[in-house]
């Protein structure tokens, strides 16, 4: 039977559909979604189950592009992205080449603010709304923003300016009290006292019973008297809105698309700031993801044939060896407590939880203020460690640099997804922190060439007296031996892997086994033979070795996941330039001057030429090539 999801190609086509076809199209793109996220891409599944109505309601009641509908994250705005002509290449989302994981200017008009980073969705439709009246416009402006994203400091800020400016525009609330986990803190337990005060369900009736028999200012007018006199507990909670400045209307089901057309369409004719508070489930039409909509197991499901992985899929992930070292040494030293920024299963945080539920903080999504808070357990004598994605610290860059390094204060950053972090994209590879953090004064960066290193790295973050990062990639370790018992690593040591008289390979982190495998190569069927260093710690280098051993080569390959422009290969070439010893033949191996997109980490190393076989060929180029022609090889290198 041919599905009226099929022949949608632009919002504007849902206007001529019955409500009966649009109940029709939201069982459809249910189904739509359950076919291609979960049974082929992988990726973000129970939050764009619970989207399907707003996005439904939102592109019947507005005129996109011309109004503008920002949503937050973008990871749960799949449903809108089938309404806006993307429907045919749902199969595709996350994939190389493929949709894009989240929402993309470049992508679509219908797209008006990418993301990937959440709690942005308000300030930049604010920005738009405030754009539109200097320029005498009159589209609708139209922020979508989850519950957990609202815990982000910048939505906060975001509503404190709007309160101020008094702008229109309308914040749709997509509360399904969830962030990735159960979401935390006071403003989730506000809503939750709208969501359940025992009078929402009366109101609730008198809401659609009065908008339905009255033009819209009296409906307010009349709204509002009610609200305020039968329902005490909600007025409250709803008072707080209205002192922000924001006309509160609901709470509504987030699923009926009636009262979300109805409110929207109300809230539409306001000259002001308007927050509609929408209910929604996580997961909502799938059943089990439904039924444990209040878990974070269905947040994202995998792919079906998921890329073949680098490491051993058997191995454990370097996220699992992290947590299980960090309860280790925390069952030693007491004074060991973990926060994370709503990524407990993420960072497998929770697993620590689980054995330290005192000593585990989700602070929700607010890294600012979880760098600054462990700083703040820092300078009281406890030792934090900060376990937040490579991608996600750069929020909270001043606070590393003001409020930790600064201040000289032992707190352990534990940067997991550095590197390329694969199918979620531009916006969540860990492609900077080389560059962010080797500048910042008193910082010791360190990144272990596998699982078994990372132990060891925790140990020795753990034992310094000021700030430490270590960066580690997403997915599987190699599958080395894990230790036992744990040991300091001496700061500012190289390890020398192997020794060739006829290149010198510095790699660190994840790219050490990559190099190793291509100098085998190289000896196999080139007879060139490297020299290897895995160059654990990229702050301090170390100098010494480097300089003995530059001394014996001519040729130079430095490898990192960063990218090139102030990375692992830039402190390098400043420490030779120091010293007057730039070898002439040198080549920094990273990511690109540009933001890399989203695909498997097999295929995006690949493209990069950071896999063995990129690093053998650039050697080749690199020995083969004369003078004349190193500049080529430099700048096919830089294309890749
Ligand atoms: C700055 C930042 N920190 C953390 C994340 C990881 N993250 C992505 S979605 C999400 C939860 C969002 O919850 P909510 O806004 O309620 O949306 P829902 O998934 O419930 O629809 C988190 C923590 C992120 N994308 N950006
Ligand atoms: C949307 C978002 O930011 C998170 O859901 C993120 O995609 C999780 O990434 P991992 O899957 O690498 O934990
Ligand atoms: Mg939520």
């Amino acid at each position: 039977m041919s599905r009226i999801l099929d022949t949608i190609e632009s919002p504007d086509q849902l206007k001529n559909l019955t409500h009966d076809q649009l109940k029709q199209l939201a069982q459809e793109m249910r189904e739509r979604l359950v076919e291609t996220v979960y049974g082929v891409t992988g990726g973000h599944f129970s939050s764009n189950l619970g989207t399907v109505e707003i996005a439904i309601a939102l592109h019947t009641v507005f005129d996109s592009p011309r109004d503008k509908i920002i949503w937050d994250v973008g990871h749960q705005a799949y449903p809108h992205k089938m309404l806006t002509g993307r429907n045919k290449l749902m199969h595709t989302i996350r994939q190389y080449g493929g949709l894009a994981p989240f929402l993309m200017r470049e992508e679509s008009p219908h797209d008006q603010f990418g993301a990937g980073h959440a709690s942005t969705s308000i300030s930049a439709a604010l920005g738009m709304a405030v754009a539109r009246d200097m320029q005498g416009e009159d589209y609708h402006v139209v922020a979508v923003i989850g519950d957990g994203a609202l815990t982000g400091g910048m939505a906060l800020e975001a509503l404190n300016n709007l309160g101020h400016l008094g702008t229109k525009m309308i914040v749709l609330l997509n509360d399904n009290e969830m962030s990735i986990y159960p979401n935390v803190g006071v403003v989730p337990r506000l809503l939750t006292r709208l969501r359940t005060s025992r009078t929402y369900h009366r109101a609730k009736g008198d809401v659609v019973s009065i908008l339905q028999r009255m033009p819209a200012g009296d409906a307010l007018v009349e709204l509002g008297k009610r609200f305020k006199d039968s329902v005490k507990e909600l007025v409250i909670p709803n008072m707080m809105w209205e002192e922000l400045g924001l006309t509160y209307l609901g709470p509504i089901d987030g699923h009926n698309l009636a009262d979300l057309q109805e409110t929207l369409t109300l809230a539409k004719q306001l000259d002001r700031p308007v927050l509609i508070h929408a209910i929604t489930i996580k997961g909502k039409g799938f059943e089990p993801a439904e039924a444990e909509s209040k878990t974070h197991k269905w947040h994202s499901v995998t792919p079906k044939s998921p890329g073949k992985s680098d490491n051993k899929p058997s191995a454990p992930r370097y996220q699992d060896v992290f947590a299980q070292t960090l309860i280790r040494l925390a069952e030693e030293d007491e004074r060991i407590v973990g926060i994370t920024a709503a990524m407990p299963d993420g960072t497998s945080l929770d697993q620590f939880g689980k054995r330290f539920p005192d000593r585990m903080f989700d602070v929700g999504i607010a890294e600012q203020h979880a760098v600054t808070f462990a700083a703040g357990l820092a300078a009281a004598g406890m030792r934090p460690v900060a376990a937040i994605y490579s991608t996600f610290l750069q929020r909270a860059y001043d606070q590393v640099v003001h409020d930790v390094a600064m201040q000289n204060l032992p707190v352990v950053f534990a940067m997991d997804r550095a590197g390329i972090a694969g199918n979620d994209g531009r916006t969540h590879h860990g492609a900077l922190d080389i560059s962010y953090l080797r500048c910042v004064p008193n910082m010791t960066l360190m990144a272990p060439k596998d699982e078994n290193e990372l132990q060891h790295m925790l140990k020795t973050a753990l034992s310094l007296e000021g700030p430490a990062a270590i960066r580690y990639p997403r997915g599987n370790g190699y599958g080395v031996p894990l230790s036992e018992t744990f040991h300091v690593i001496p700061v500012g040591t190289w390890e020398l892997l192997q020794e060739g008289e006829d290149l010198l390979i510095l790699a660190t982190g994840y790219s050490v086994y990559q190099a190793l495998e291509a100098a085998k190569i190289l000896s196999k069927q080139d007879g060139i033979f490297a020299t290897v260093v895995n160059c654990r710690f990229i702050k301090p280098l170390d100098e010494e070795l480097l300089q003995k051993l530059v001394a014996k080569h001519d040729y130079l390959i430095t490898v990192e996941e960063n990218v090139r422009m102030g990375g692992f290969g830039s402190a390098v070439l400043e420490s030779l330039a120091d010293h007057s010893m730039v070898p002439s033949r040198f080549v920094r191996l990273g990511m690109p001057d540009r933001y890399v997109e989203h695909g498997s980490q097999e295929i995006l190393r690949k493209i990069l030429g950071l896999d063995a076989e990129g690093i053998a060929q650039t050697a080749r180029e690199l020995l083969y090539k004369t003078t004349d022609l190193r500049d080529k090889t430099l700048k096919d290198v830089h294309q890749r």
